[in-house]
């Protein structure tokens, strides 16, 4: 962001633009969605490549495209239908409504505002606003009686109540099978675990992507992309032995400084620390090295992108805000004229999610890793006592005996446990429950030779919110010219630009045409986009009109091309140009916009040019 950001400058250039608008803006629109228009829609696909290039080509990982509509044994199974809300309260008077937390935070900074506010209450407001999101219905309501909370409209409010985020609806006619829309896309790809690991040849760690559409039904949604109720997700759910959390290629990025920002600092200077990769996986800061990694590709995924670094901070959960299976949660934080935005969340899930749907659906969701050698290890074994178990179950007997024969030590010594507890025990074998008692089973410790062992992978999940990076770039990318500061227009990095060339006639003399035709297929051939503009208006304007959707470099062609196929190519951020044959000038577009050429280096290989009619 630059330092007189004018956030009415850009939301003018974004809008008159096309980049993105309200939904349905001839209805008024609905909050919380937003159309892109075509500049909008190619930033968007070139965010969506870069990721995928960056993380799905580049660390080979597998990619699934999984079904938005999800019934709601998966979303039950996954916790989601019963935890997955937000507080809501309401002005008792005009009835609006707000997210408890972002309420309490907004009139709590308002209050930090004023100088002679009490130092304790101070640090209490500090303290509050830290975990603001974390608080259940009591101790929300607690809190606003006793710091006297009211509506923005000083009107008294009601208690919060939770508010499930998700969309629901039914599948089919008869209304029977309820259904949300997915509030994030990671549960297609658990679900399809089994499938995957055979696809990754049965061993971890492997990784799977899924870049799709997520709802939530926001309660107070604003701040434009920052919070909208359908969002694009880019997801990686990475999985590992939940004791081996090494990965294989950290050492190119260990050497790398990243911005930390870790629970201590948070809870005591509130400054941000700037560490290498290893030292802060050595010194037990960030938990492992997958986390570690991720969080490295991360940054220089964002970079790419064209955020700056000094706008981007890695923050750790504080332990209240982590859901109590995760073991170490960084967001990547963008700072923008909002604040600092969470933009991609770093999240170490531990083996949750697998083992809630293995309970639910009955499928078996683990890895068998063979070991290299047999080894002696002490086992449970469950010895069925066929007297007692014939007597009381007779017809089943045999099911049952032969289910403890072929139990697993973990699962022997659970049985173990809960007899010892309860002197009974629940078994359930095909979908039937039989209830042991002490004497139908006896338990031995031996030493058996073990082959391998089966695991419930562990999984670190770094999560990309499409729209909230999209929003930061435009932010950190936008820019005004000393000349007219009202006019802005956006310094793209060519992976970003929705458009990389445009090709400028000096006037709409039909002599051009066939040159022009030869750059543009050229370029085309290349992968390369243009956008011709043959309109009338003085090229300094036609300049202007490109800068401002931030297209990088401008080819143009006049009467001197016509007997020599030179032509001219401007550079947007220094607005020098140089001069040179097509198809050389073209090789150089090319090169720059791959990553391989600079300006500074097209400046050295052609003689520069300078027309000053291009400052109309
Ligand atoms: N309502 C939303 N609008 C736009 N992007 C969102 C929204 N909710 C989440 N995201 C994006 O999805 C990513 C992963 O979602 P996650 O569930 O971790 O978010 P979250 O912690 O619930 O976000 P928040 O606390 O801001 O509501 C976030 O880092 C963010 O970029």
């Amino acid at each position: 962001m630059e330092k007189n950001f004018d956030r009415a400058v850009l939301e003018d250039l974004l809008k008159r633009r096309f980049f993105y608008i309200p939904s349905f803006e001839i209805y008024q629109g609905v909050s919380g969605f937003y159309d892109f228009g075509p500049p909008g829609c190619s930033v968007k696909q070139n965010v969506i490549s870069t990721w995928r290039q960056h993380f799905i080509i580049e660390e080979s990982m597998l990619e699934v495209d999984c079904a938005i509509l999800t019934p709601e044994i998966v979303l039950k199974a996954s916790g989601h239908t019963e935890r997955f809300s937000d507080l809501m309260i309401y002005d008792t008077v005009t009835k609006e409504v707000f997210r408890a937390d972002q309420l309490l935070t907004e009139i709590l900074k308002t209050r930090l505002k004023d100088e002679k506010l009490d130092e304790q209450l101070r640090k209490e407001y500090e303290e509050i606003i830290a975990q603001a999101d974390c608080y259940k219905e009591k101790e929300m309501h607690e809190l606003f009686q006793k710091h006297k909370i009211l509506s923005p409209n000083n009107n008294p409010l009601s208690e919060p109540v939770p508010f499930n985020l998700m969309f629901s609806t039914f599948i089919g006619p008869t209304g029977t099978t309820k259904a949300f829309l997915r509030p994030e896309t990671a549960q297609g790809i658990f679900v399809n675990f089994r499938r995957l690991l055979g696809y990754a040849g049965g061993k971890v760690p492997f990784a799977v992507a899924q870049i799709g559409n997520a709802f939530r039904n926001e309660i107070s949604p604003r701040s434009g992309l920052l919070r909208v109720r359908e969002f694009t997700l880019a997801e990686i759910e990475h999985f590992v032995s939940p004791d081996r959390k090494q990965h294989e290629k950290f050492k190119r990025v260990a050497e790398m400084e990243l911005t930390l920002f870790p629970q201590k600092q948070q809870l005591s200077d509130g400054k941000t620390i700037g560490m290498k990769v290893k030292d802060a996986v050595d010194q037990g800061i960030i938990n492992n090295q997958t986390l570690a990694y991720y969080m490295a590709r991360t940054h220089l995924f964002l970079i790419k992108l064209g955020i700056k670094p000094e706008g981007l901070r890695f923050r750790q959960h504080l332990k209240h805000e982590m859901a109590h299976y995760a073991s170490d949660c960084w967001d990547a934080e963008i700072l923008t004229s909002y604040g600092w935005v969470e933009c991609v969340g770093h999240a170490d899930r531990s083996c949750y999610d697998l083992k809630a749907h293995t309970k639910v659906s009955k499928t078996e969701l683990s890895v068998f890793e063979q070991f290299d050698e047999p080894r002696m290890e002490k086992a449970y074994q469950a010895k069925p006592v066929m007297q007692k178990i014939g007597r009381e179950f007779q017809k089943k007997a045999r099911l049952i005996s032969n289910h403890l024969k072929q139990m697993n030590s973990e699962d022997a010594e659970n049985l173990k446990k809960n007899i010892e507890n309860d002197g009974k025990a629940k078994i359930e074998i095909e979908s039937e429950e039989f209830e042991l008692a002490k004497d139908h089973v006896e338990f031995s410790l031996e030493d058996v030779k073990i082959n391998g062992r089966n695991f419930v992978p562990g999984v670190i999940e770094p999560s990309f919110g499409i729209g909230r990076i999209i929003y930061a770039v435009f932010e950190h990318s936008f820019s005004v010219r000393e000349d007219d500061k009202r006019r802005g227009f956006f310094r793209f990095t060519p992976a970003v630009a929705p458009v990389k060339c445009s090709i400028l006639p000096l006037s709409s003399n039909t002599d051009f045409d066939p040159l022009i035709q030869k750059i543009q297929s050229k370029l085309t051939l290349l992968g390369i986009s243009t956008k011709l503009d043959t309109t009338s208006t003085t090229i300094g304007k036609r300049y202007a009109r490109t800068d401002e959707i931030g297209i990088p470099l401008a080819i143009t062609v006049d009467f001197d091309s016509l007997n020599d196929e030179s032509v001219t190519l401007r550079d947007r951020d220094s607005t020098k140009q140089v001069r040179g044959n097509y198809s050389d000038i073209i090789d150089s577009v090319f090169q720059i916009i791959q990553g391989s050429l600079t300006w500074e280096e097209v400046t050295k290989k052609f003689p520069a040019f300078n027309r000053p009619s291009d400052k109309d």
